[in-house]
């Protein structure tokens, strides 16, 4: 029987190979190796001397096999630093109520509005930070000044900064003109006392507002009160403590206060006293705080698609999911992560896939990562970006061509690769332990004006002509983020062009060789022994054809609950 089996099998193969992939729902469940028998039994292998007749040539325009010129660019940024600045404060204004025989009445100038806050969310539905780099600069709106009448200013806008699920906010510099103001009021009390810096700091002609017209020399000859202590909102109570380090890795139903918009200035009725009866000055708002924030996506999709180049990662990306990145028959076609979504929901609401989770997922996403080549660890190739874009996936999928030479090699050589990125890792991790800046204050010293400077990496002082006095700036990089070795990952292993001739021969080593690993006869393949071994799947697809790939989704769905 298996003798005649072989004798048809130049003629059955194409016919075999274009069926659909037999395997019903319930039998997802199982193990692959069981799943893998039954594709065995059902294609007869050719033997290894037997010539097997060509395949057939998919249509050569499909959205499976499309011409290199037909795809969509996906722009993707995992990294930026952001500045964003909370609104400052309107201004008090100076105001008198003027009616038909009332000819000097009292003061009636509004309090300045508050200005706008930040605020930040994570959302699902989004997968790069590009939008958020190109801003560079986010302002809130400023508050509105006062107004006669006793009008208060209107609040300034507020922004919300949407971020996808899995970003990380640290904070690179901040200044807050508030913090500057009370730290230089301190340092003049302990210099000069406290009355002689009260009065200091109430003679400062910028802190004060006086009606349009007024000339200068009313500012020498105005008898000045005390001018208010520097004010913060009460919002600011909510503000995360500085310096900010935010984990956002579930979706937020609500929006997190990064910095509150600052408080306006007094009205002229506040300054109304035994002495004073018709204040002719008001207060000016207080400047917003500066952030300068880093964000970077700690998780770039559920499952991240490793493999050397052409192996048919973005084919198999098409496939799966609806995204049109570009396919070419030569090496880094892909140069910059593309991230698919696979739906697993039958648009009723209940997924497809049966869950043990008590919130199933509808969906995963899977990112076709840049190919890898040999030394890529030691950034060859496109290097350590792409290897930094693997740590960020939660689950491997090694895409192997089976049409290529030696499979097995295939994999080893891509683990090696990935565990020697992770050694190097750890050793950096060690590194910045011991050289200390990891954690650090954004005030070392005296302080900071965050928009003077610019070089990221040196520490820079500046001298600033306010009458805050000369302030330092220090400014270290951020240690990188702290990840799991990639080793540690569940992995399953894609055997991809499966159409192709002798991919069988190939496909049982790779089997043969992921058992030996399953069951301890073989070392993890990156050279940790302490490398995820559990269930190591491997599926045989055509992905230019689409068959065998509707398998995938249900044992991705396994392994992300397992975790
Ligand atoms: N026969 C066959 N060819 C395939 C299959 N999958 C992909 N190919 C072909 O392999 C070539 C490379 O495919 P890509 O999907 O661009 O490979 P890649 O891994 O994304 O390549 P890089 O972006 O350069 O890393 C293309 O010519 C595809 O048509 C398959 O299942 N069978
Ligand atoms: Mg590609």
């Amino acid at each position: 029987m298996a003798q005649q089996q072989i004798t048809l099998l130049p003629f059955l193969y194409p016919f075999l190979l274009c069926r659909p992939w037999p395997y019903s729902a319930k039998q997802l469940a199982l193990k692959p190796a069981i799943v893998l028998r039954r594709w065995q039994g059902s294609i007869s292998s050719p033997s290894r001397n037997e010539a097997v007749s060509a395949p057939e040539v998919a249509p050569s325009t499909s959205r499976l096999n499309p011409p290199p010129w037909d795809y969509s660019r996906f722009i993707f940024q995992d990294k930026c630093t952001v500045t964003v600045v909370a609104g400052s404060g309107g201004h008090g204004c100076v105001s008198f109520l003027r009616e038909k025989y009332i000819e000097e009445g009292p003061a009636n100038g509004g309090d300045g509005g508050s200005g706008g806050s930040i605020y930040i969310q994570a959302v699902d539905g989004l997968a790069s930070l590009h939008k958020l780099a190109r801003r560079r600069v986010i302002r809130a709106g400023r508050g509105k000044n006062g107004q006669g009448k006793s009008q208060g200013g209107k609040r300034g806008d507020d922004i919300l900064i949407q971020v996808p699920v899995g970003t990380v906010v640290r904070e690179v510099g901040r200044f807050d003109p508030v913090e500057e103001d009370e730290r230089w009021l301190r340092s003049l009390m302990s210099e000069m006392g406290k009355q002689e810096a009260l009065n200091i700091a109430s003679s400062r002609r910028h802190r004060w507002v006086f009606p349009p017209g007024a000339q200068p020399s009313e500012f020498l000859q105005t008898a000045l009160p005390r001018l208010p202590p520097p004010r913060r909102p009460s919002l600011s109570a909510l503000e995360p403590e500085a310096p900010i380090h935010l984990d956002l890795s579930e979706p937020m139903s609500q929006p997190l206060l990064l910095a509150a918009g600052a408080v306006g200035g007094y009205g002229n009725p506040r300054f109304i006293s035994r002495s004073i009866g018709r204040p002719r000055f008001a207060t000016r708002g207080e400047g917003g705080m500066t952030l300068e924030l880093e964000f970077e996506l700690k998780l770039l999709a559920d499952v991240g698609l490793v493999g050397f180049p052409n192996a048919g990662k973005s084919t198999l990306l098409r496939s799966l999911t609806n995204s049109r990145t570009r396919v070419g028959a030569w090496e880094f076609t892909t140069l910059s992560p593309n991230i698919g979504t696979v739906v697993v929901d039958n648009l009723k609401g209940r997924p497809l896939v049966s869950s043990k989770e008590k919130t199933p997922r509808t969906h995963f996403t899977i990112a076709d990562i840049p190919g890898l080549v040999e030394d890529a660890h030691l950034d060859r190739g496109l290097g350590l970006g792409f290897l930094r874009h693997i740590e960020r996936a939660e689950i491997l999928a090694f895409v192997v061509d089976l049409g290529a030479e030696n499979a097995v090699q295939t994999i080893s050589s891509l683990w090696n690769e990935i565990g020697q990125y992770d050694r190097l890792r750890n050793m950096e991790t060690s590194l910045e332990e011991n050289l200390g800046y990891v954690t650090w204050s954004p005030f070392d010293n005296s302080g900071a004006r965050l928009h003077d400077c610019q070089d990221t990496n040196k520490e820079s002082s500046i001298a600033n002509s306010s009458d805050t006095g000369k302030m330092h700036y220090k400014r270290r990089p951020l240690p990188p983020l702290e990840l799991p070795p990639i080793s540690m990952k569940p992995w399953l292993v894609i055997a991809t062009k499966a159409d192709l001739p002798e991919s069988k021969e190939n496909f049982l080593a790779v089997r043969d060789y992921l058992s030996d690993i399953e069951s301890g006869v073989l070392d993890h393949p990156s050279g940790n022994h302490l490398g995820w071994k559990k269930r190591i799947y491997v599926i045989p697809v055509s992905a230019i054809r689409g068959e065998g790939i509707d398998v995938i989704p249900s044992l991705v769905m396994g392994l992300l609950e397992d975790r």
